[in-house]
């Protein structure tokens, strides 16, 4: 590939409500370009992580180049797929700044949503150019008109802006490429000025070290030259670089207005800084404005099982923090676990799916302790809302029958499942963001678990004080039925200071592994018993207890009806 006519390069992201589809539109725009092959296996194709495959979300921000012809003349459009959870808008805002317009996708059936606004206003404050897409018209219940309401209602966007459009079957699709071209300004970079390129990702490749994703915006950048990053002022020599179509395509050169991998002997975590500006050695350039760090919202506790596997796990998770920025890490070390960490997360689907990818890319095992939010501490010594502690703050409607409602939060009575339970009580129909609006004065008290007298690190909380005793009762009742029965009694409490204020009792049982084994067959009995070890490295003792390590997140999940 050679210099590609700015003029004709498109950057454009697809914003959405989670399970809009933008996955599914993100594969049928790579396959009317002929990125990747049209079969009917292509499902969300730009979804390669394990985890965003197993629970049918995406987590990371992907970029695609494809090619595009239009009225008779080639255009390279620059894809980025984001995730629509909001535990992973802080990809959306990176994401954003590498484009010039976005695809806004709307559910005909469900219509606007609370991510569906929340990403609006960043593609809206950033002043990108917003192209209405309304997509599953091919639902039994769609009703587009309502959503082409919805859009003049809410974003004031005339309603002859919406495309209609079924991912799904591919119907209108072409249009929205279309639009694409037409609509989206090209991005305003100079091939002739010095090279300067922002990175916007990057993650560790075990074999090559570190990939940096980059949008190049002046100048262009080869195999062999010589660049350094703005952060560090390090020198580095590019040993690779290409476009990402989506698979990486490795290429000569890239030119302002193109988006690609480099990859440039970085070896380091802290060498690729995502929000970094990239220049030539010789010709400096101002850097450019880089991110806002992402505000983490949720703390919790990492250990290794086994205080032996401490640096395998520090690596781990310096490395994959290089994928995922928005976690923010502490050293921190506890009496009962040892040396370990302290983890930001921007929410709890966020911790999970964080632990999760620890564990398959990595194949790290670790101790994970009960989330908490973050306190302001003076020393001195309705429905479901009303429930949580909520205040109403405005409302405003969004249509004849939706209505969109703001309210003031305590961020530990959402933290852990008011999203869930919102969306069980309203049958789905309700959806939910959130951005925080600082601390408040509350009359807060700390609570301990108790196993057999023993305080459990884990599941100290703070609680409000006239919610502490059916919470201790809650957590020891879920104790009760998570934690296996053992060879000995043990009592479960729940304190506030020396004071008791629940107790549940989980009865004396001997699990014999061997029973079944009646003869002498000595390898089978070392089989078992191995077994049984490792069953027990998922173990974290307390005392003389042992607990499943999943323990410490779902007790703290409450069930309300
Ligand atoms: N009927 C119908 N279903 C669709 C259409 N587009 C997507 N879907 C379905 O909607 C569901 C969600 O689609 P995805 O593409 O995964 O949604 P997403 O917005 O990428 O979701 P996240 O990446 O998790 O935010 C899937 O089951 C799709 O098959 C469509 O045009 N018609």
């Amino acid at each position: 590939l050679s210099e590609f006519p700015v003029d004709r390069i498109r950057n454009f992201c697809i914003i959405a409500h989670i399970d809009h589809g933008k996955s599914t539109l993100a594969d049928r725009l790579l396959e009317m370009t002929g990125a990747i092959a049209k079969t009917d296996k292509n499902k969300q194709v730009l979804d390669k992580l394990q985890v965003e495959r197993e629970r049918g979300i995406t987590v990371k921000a992907q970029t695609a180049s494809l090619f595009y012809t239009h009225h008779g003349q080639q255009h390279l459009l620059n894809l980025i797929d984001t995730p629509g959870h909001v535990d992973f808008s802080y990809e959306v805002s990176r994401s954003i700044s590498a484009c010039q317009g976005v695809l806004l996708l709307v559910d005909a059936n469900q219509g606007i949503q609370a991510q569906t606004v929340a990403n609006f206003y960043l593609a809206f404050e950033a002043q990108l150019t917003i192209i209405p897409v309304i997509n599953k018209i091919d639902l039994k219940n769609a009703d587009p008109e309502r959503v082409e309401s919805q859009i003049e209602n809410v974003f004031d966007i005339p309603r002859e802006d919406c495309i209609r459009i079924s991912a799904k079957l591919g119907t209108n699709v072409e249009n929205v490429l279309q639009a694409v071209v037409e609509r989206i300004p090209p991005p305003t970079a100079i091939v002739h000025d010095p090279f300067k390129a922002l990175v916007f990702d990057s993650n560790f490749d075990h074999y090559r070290g570190i990939v940096a994703n980059i949008a190049v915006f002046a100048g262009h950048v080869k195999k062999g030259d010589k660049i350094v990053s703005a952060h560090l002022g390090k020198a580095y020599e590019v040993n690779e670089l290409g476009l990402l179509c989506p698979q990486e395509h490795p290429t000569q050169k890239l030119f302002a207005g193109q988006v690609g991998y480099l990859i440039a002997g970085m070896k380091e975590v802290k060498e690729a800084q995502i929000g970094d500006t990239l220049y030539h050695q010789d010709q400096p350039v101002e850097a450019l404005p880089g991110f806002k760090p992402a505000k983490a919202m949720v703390f919790a506790g990492m250990y290794p099982v086994d205080q032996s596997e401490y640096p395998g796990l520090r690596s781990a998770i310096e490395r994959l923090t290089l994928n995922d920025s928005s976690v923010t890490v502490q050293r921190d070390s506890s009496l009962a676990l040892g040396a370990g960490w302290r983890l930001g997360f921007l929410g709890l689907l966020h911790m999970e799916v964080f632990n999760q990818r620890l564990e398959q890319e990595y194949n790290a095992s670790v101790i994970i302790t009960a989330p908490t939010v973050p306190y302001k501490a003076v020393l001195s010594s309705a429905k479901l809302i009303k429930n949580r502690r909520g205040i109403q703050n405005n409302m405003m409607y969004v249509d004849d029958h939706r209505v969109m409602m703001k309210y003031l939060f305590p961020l530990n009575e959402i933290v852990m499942d008011f999203y869930d339970l919102l969306k069980s009580l309203s049958s789905g129909y309700a959806s939910f963001d959130y951005e925080n609006a600082g601390y408040q004065a509350a009359d807060l008290i700390k609570m301990d678990i108790l196993l057999n007298g023993r305080p459990v690190e884990e599941l100290t909380t703070i609680v409000h004080r006239a919610r502490a005793y059916s919470t201790g009762k809650a957590i020891c009742e879920r104790l009760k039925d998570s934690i296996p029965r053992q060879m000995f009694e043990i009592a479960v409490q729940a304190s506030i200071g020396s004071k008791i204020i629940a107790r549940e009792t989980i009865k004396a049982y001997r699990k014999n592994v061997l029973a079944k084994c009646y003869g002498g067959d000595i390898t089978r009995k070392m089989k078992l018993l191995k077994k049984q070890a490792e069953g027990k490295k998922k173990m974290r003792r307390i005392g003389n207890v042992e607990v499943p390590k999943d323990v410490f997140i779902n007790v703290l999940k409450r069930k309300e009806n």
